[in-house]
């Protein structure tokens, strides 16, 4: 049996843990080859600031049932989880001790689709919300900001089958995001397992 190396990321208000090789390589290949080509992958538009853009990125929505999901004046339909879906959540289930309802799926086609400043803390997830996501295909870094403190901040590198667990105050302190880059590079899968209350 194989252990699961965990990281946590020792910082003040919040609660990550990172777990590198939470899928295996070959396992990981095999996910990012089926969701890239069967997921509905779709481009939304969304509202900031008043001001209608095309999102730089392709989302989809899955879950148990008929739970919408809002944010940034979008509300998506799931459609109903996978036997892909089912087979990581339970994964990773096992060492959140928590039962997800909803995946949010995000596909970084190149360097100029990525996900701004946010903080995941949309109503539908509650107080403390819990959220799994895994990383597919291309790395990225993925950059952390203290809310009120301006001098806490932090990068990770979000490897091939990795997994990122942000739990307890994580959302209320923290915003993050996976930055753009000029870089020539390849495209990423990003599953963020949720619990829709
Ligand atoms: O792509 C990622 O790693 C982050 C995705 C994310 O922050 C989100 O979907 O809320
Ligand atoms: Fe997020």
């Amino acid at each position: 049996m194989s252990s699961i190396r965990m990281i946590p990321l020792n910082l003040d208000d919040c609660d990550i843990t990172y777990y590198p090789n939470f899928i295996d390589l070959n396992k990981a290949d095999g996910y990012f080859k089926h969701f890239r080509s069967t997921i509905p992958w779709q481009q939304d538009d969304i509202k900031i600031f008043g001001k209608v853009h095309p999102q730089p990125r392709l989302t989809a929505l899955y879950g148990t049932g008929k739970k919408t999901y809002s944010y940034s004046n979008i509300i998506m339909q799931p459609n109903l989880f996978t036997g892909e879906l089912l087979e990581i959540k339970d994964s990773i289930e096992a060492i959140a001790q928590v039962e997800f309802n909803a995946c949010l799926l995000n596909l970084y086609r190149d360097g100029q689709d990525s996900n701004g400043w946010h903080s995941d803390d949309e109503k539908e997830l509650g107080q403390n919300p819990i959220i799994g996501s895994i990383s597919l295909g291309q790395e990225r870094p993925f950059h952390l900001r203290h809310k009120k403190n301006k001098a806490l901040r932090h990068k990770i590198l979000l490897e091939h089958g990795s997994l990122l667990l942000m739990k307890g105050q994580t959302q209320h302190h923290w915003q993050h995001q996976v930055p753009k880059t000029s870089k020539r590079i390849g495209e990423r899968i990003n599953l963020t397992f949720r619990l829709l209350k």
